[in-house]
């Protein structure tokens, strides 16, 4: 695994996993998924730690907010799986409190990645290069159909 693409995908894939708990405590606690002033927050941190990266401001803020696109996807597809099968439902409930942290890192590890990946993700191979480095990440990760199509959602504006 080399080169920036790949550590962004990787990174893209570990805060899908990641966003499970978040599910698992949001169901626990009966919390809504969506929490626009939480999303306010991290866009606030990503400005910042995009311009300490040398990483577009604008760059930086679309691809988290695919990564909010993305746990979203995630969160309701496994609301909906438990409501529809008790047997599939965690057995634990994450505090949201703790879990965030653990967001937070996968988030500036994407930052990170954005940094080292700015020729990647400019280059004409660069669709090619994420599709294939997303597929390596979802193996990796062990990420069933609903993560997988979570992590594709998170690497939509990963080109360009
Ligand atoms: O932290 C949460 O509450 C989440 O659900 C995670 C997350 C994110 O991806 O950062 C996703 C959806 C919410 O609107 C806010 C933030």
């Amino acid at each position: 695994r080399t080169g920036g693409i790949a550590d962004l995908a990787d990174a893209a894939a570990e805060r899908i996993t990641v966003s499970r708990d978040v599910a698992a405590a949001k169901w626990a606690a009966g919390t809504p998924i969506d929490d626009p002033e939480r999303e306010a927050q991290v866009l606030r941190d990503t400005t910042a730690q995009a311009t300490a990266a040398g990483v577009p401001a604008g760059t930086a803020r679309a691809v988290v907010g695919d990564q909010f696109e993305a746990s979203k996807i995630l969160q309701r597809g496994l609301h909906a799986r438990w409501a529809a099968h008790p047997d599939l439902r965690p057995r634990h409930a994450p505090d949201l409190a703790e879990v965030r942290p653990r967001l937070d890192a996968a988030t500036r590890r994407l930052i990170t990645a954005l940094a080292a990946s700015a020729d990647e993700r400019t280059s004409p191979a660069c669709t090619r290069t994420t599709a294939r480095q997303a597929r390596a990440a979802a193996h990796r990760h062990h990420l069933d159909p609903l993560h997988t199509a979570a992590l594709r959602r998170a690497l939509a504006s990963a080109c360009g």
